[in-house]
């Protein structure tokens, strides 16, 4: 999407047709610094270490990873070196594993010879479809946004987010922010509730910097202040991304989410997921009991980095020595908790015959 009028993508093959660049969000919002990828163990370490971050761009990056990895060994050895390394990098997002069986799916009937540019080739294939499939999420999710706002004739809708599934989440347009984005440059007046989303943030760093850049109202806020705003009809309506969504329809999302969607069904505020169909897992029939949860170093909780007012960044403590620290990086949202799932093939219900009907080839890819 746009950072101030000039078009940006979160990753990209390099114009030396093989290192790969990504936007550092590690850096944001207080610089834009641009990391460039040279190796599958790059690749790797940007993912784990979320340089890179968001279910879809995770799987983009995981592509290009193997890509990186045949120019370095494209035998059957290094195919197997390559994807065991990349599969543990994160483990909740379903979509680096998707990625990663796509490649091997492309990569392993061939000749070795041939790997290296087929890797490249079905990597960029993997990032132009995801792509396709967020502006497909963002005429499907328009149609929500249309709706209230001929409801409001005309007034502002406001919507609530969580986390960040903006188009740094993904290649672009994101998935959650791009029926945000069309209505915005449709001339629809949307206002966003950004949550922060301790402990990393990435709603106030990310979230805030993506809409402001690309000249979208929106308003930073604590992750406390949702179900505060949704009592007093200050939202019309929710939309989160998600990292993985369970046959059952339950949905792994950003820590908080949960408690946003409880708050949500509480006052009678629709609670939407939007996500590109590679995110649906048919091989996990209970989210909340089989979707494993990420647990992240306690130093993000702990510490804080920001920009003093010299400029100067800097690192904090806000929690005494000693005191034990749990992170928990995600939570399931129960799918009688979701009003629908926002999809590049329409709006569904959170059940598996619908998302069966709607994605045979997910229901096949489980088998
Ligand atoms: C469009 S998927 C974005 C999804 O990923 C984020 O997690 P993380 O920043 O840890 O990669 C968050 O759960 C977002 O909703």
């Amino acid at each position: 999407m746009k950072v101030d009028g000039k078009h940006f993508r979160s990753i990209w093959r390099e114009h030396d047709g093989w290192s790969i660049g990504a936007i550092d969000q590690r850096r944001l919002p207080h610089e834009f610094v641009v990391a460039k990828l040279t190796s599958c163990e790059d690749a790797a370490v940007a993912i784990r270490d979320m340089l890179v971050r968001g279910a879809p761009l995770i799987g983009a990056t995981a592509a290009y990873g193997m890509a990186l990895a045949m120019r370095e060994d494209a035998s059957d050895a290094g195919l197997k070196r390559a994807y065991d390394t990349l599969v543990v990098a994160r483990p909740t997002a379903i979509n680096l594993k998707w990625a990663l069986d796509e490649m091997r799916m492309a990569l392993a009937p061939i000749d070795p010879l041939e790997r290296a540019e087929a890797a490249y080739a079905r990597a960029d294939e993997i990032v132009e479809q995801d792509v396709e499939i967020n502006r497909g999420i963002a005429g499907n999710g328009l149609k929500l946004i249309e709706a209230i706002a001929s409801k409001k004739r005309g007034e502002i809708v406001n919507v609530l987010t969580h986390c960040n599934a903006g188009w740094l989440a993904t290649v672009d347009w994101g998935t959650a922010t791009a029926p945000i984005y069309l209505a915005h440059e449709r001339g629809i007046k949307v206002h966003v509730w950004v949550d922060e989303t301790r402990p990393r943030n990435q709603g106030a760093s990310l979230t805030a910097w993506e809409l402001g850049h690309h000249g979208v109202p929106h308003t930073v806020i604590p992750d406390n202040t949702g179900g505060h705003l949704m009592q007093h009809g200050m939202v019309d309506l929710a939309i989160v991304g998600t990292d993985r969504v369970a046959a059952n329809g339950d949905v792994c999302n950003k820590i908080g989410t949960y408690l946003k969607a409880l708050a949500a069904h509480d006052n009678g505020v629709p609670f939407y997921v939007a996500l590109p169909s590679p995110t649906i897992d048919f091989t996990v029939h209970d989210g909340i009991r089989d979707i494993p949860i990420e647990q992240r170093s306690g130093v993000e909780v702990t510490d804080m980095t920001g920009r003093t007012a010299d400029g100067r960044l800097e690192t904090v403590r806000i929690v005494p020595e000693g005191s034990p620290v749990a992170n928990y990086a995600f939570d399931v949202t129960p799918a009688r908790l979701v009003t629908g799932l926002i999809t590049e093939r329409g709006v569904l219900k959170p059940d598996r015959d619908e998302l069966a009907a709607a994605f045979p080839e997910r229901i096949a890819a489980a088998e």
